[in-house]
């Protein structure tokens, strides 16, 4: 495939839209949110930092709610000054959901700043709400479609125009063939399923055998969703906003693979699928044996860089800890990090299983500086305090002495 057929969506089994990107306000007048669902690391928030950029005339109120406390991170790299109004920030419209899930926190203090957020509804005319990795998007959904509460409050000032689904083209075959074997029915699973677009993303890096499987795939799990490839979530918008898929039929939050093992309602308690006895947001994912790992980072030498790319490469491919050969398998679904080195550039980390960057941070965004504190987050499994030591050993071997 060639770098510029690379670049165009593809489109699957497509059914043209019908409703562009104009008419999203809805009939109602109403203000129309995307859901933006896929599971760590899946290009969810390439996608909307590209949304953002692109110039298209129209403001859009981001919700973000990230797992492993990385919205900092997020926020920094992510928030955008409108193309068209350079003197529209959109940073201002970006909230930023406690950690955990995000349907408990839209039942609580969400509800609370999206209807803040409302006040202002003159000032925008679409809401992306970005779900971490790990959510399930039906029970969120449902937040927002046929429900009484809803339809008595928010539903006065909002609809709900669809569900994305970003599928990680290397990985997404992995994490299916694992929520299955592992889970029964697990997140990329329902992800997937509640989706009404699926945007299979990072083709640049898979061959078309691979993508031809994948899609598939993804096809026997929601036969429904239109299928589009994307590099760095580089699709038309009017494929993804305006879509109004909810103006025409019922919600479907099921798994709709005739192969799914159908036991969903015996994880859906209350509206939202999970168990609300919980007593921290984390212990939600905890019972999936995922958890996150945080540790601050100090300013690193140029040696301490390099010290940390080893660690890191080592966790990742080998799947240990350097240098203990007894330590249980790790494995890191997802990390993130940003820092700053002794020459006073900062850092950022991105890695998605054993796919791993550090790079400088973006041209033009040094100025928003370093979140508080430099630091690491690590999701994934096995995740305990050896780890955390280790790195920070590591860490505090190359602290730069001059800051
Ligand atoms: N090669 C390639 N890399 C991509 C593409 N899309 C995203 N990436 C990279 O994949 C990594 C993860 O992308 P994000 O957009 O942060 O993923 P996410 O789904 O928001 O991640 P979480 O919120 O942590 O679940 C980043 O390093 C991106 O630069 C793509 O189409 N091709």
């Amino acid at each position: 495939m060639s770098s510029d057929e690379e670049d165009v969506p593809t489109l699957l089994d497509t059914v043209e839209p019908t409703i562009q990107l104009e008419s999203s306000s809805g009939k109602s007048g109403t203000v129309p949110l995307t859901i933006i669902c896929g599971f760590l690391g899946a290009g969810k928030s390439t996608l909307v930092r590209r949304i953002l950029s692109e110039h298209h005339g129209y403001r859009i109120a981001v919700i973000m709610n990230d797992f492993g406390d990385t919205a900092d991170i997020e926020a920094k790299t992510i928030n955008v000054s409108s193309p068209d109004d350079p003197t529209q920030a959109l940073s201002e419209e970006v909230l930023e959901l406690a950690n955990g899930c995000l349907c408990c926190s839209i039942r609580n203090s969400g509800i609370a700043a999206i209807e803040k957020l409302m006040q202002r509804k003159g000032a925008f005319d679409h809401i992306l709400l970005e779900t971490t990795g790990l959510a399930d998007p039906g029970p969120i959904a449902s937040l927002f479609w046929q429900n009484e509460e809803f339809s008595k409050g928010l539903g006065n000032d909002i609809h709900l125009d669809g569900v994305v689904c970003v599928v990680d083209a290397v990985f997404g075959d992995q994490q299916l063939h694992e929520d299955h074997s592992e889970d029964g029915i697990g997140e990329s699973l329902r992800q997937i399923a509640c989706a009404d677009v699926v945007l299979l993303n990072k083709v640049d890096l898979v061959t078309s055998e691979q993508l031809k499987v994948l899609e598939g795939h993804i096809k026997r799990v929601n036969p429904g969703a239109n299928i589009y490839r994307t590099v760095r979530g580089q699709i038309d918008l009017k494929y993804i906003m305006g879509i109004e898929a909810y103006a025409m039929r019922t919600l479907q939050l099921g798994v709709n693979s005739a192969d799914a093992p159908s036991n969903i309602s015996d994880h859906d308690h209350d509206h939202c699928g999970h168990d609300h006895e919980h007593e921290t947001p984390a212990h939600h994912y905890e019972i999936r044996g995922i958890t996150s790992l945080q540790v601050s980072c100090p300013t690193l030498t140029k040696e301490g860089l390099q010290a940390l790319d080893e660690w890191i490469r080592e966790i990742l491919w080998e799947s240990k800890l350097p240098g203990d050969a007894v330590h249980e398998q790790i494995t890191v679904l997802r990390c993130k990090g940003m820092f700053q080195a002794q020459d006073r550039q900062v850092y950022v980390l991105q890695g998605v299983r054993n796919l791993y960057e550090i790079a400088p941070l973006e041209a033009g965004r040094e100025a928003l500086g370093v979140p508080d504190e430099g630091k690491l987050v690590l999701i994934g499994k096995g995740l305990d305090e050896a780890v955390r030591k280790s790195l920070h050993d590591v860490l505090n071997r190359h602290l730069a002495s001059n800051v």
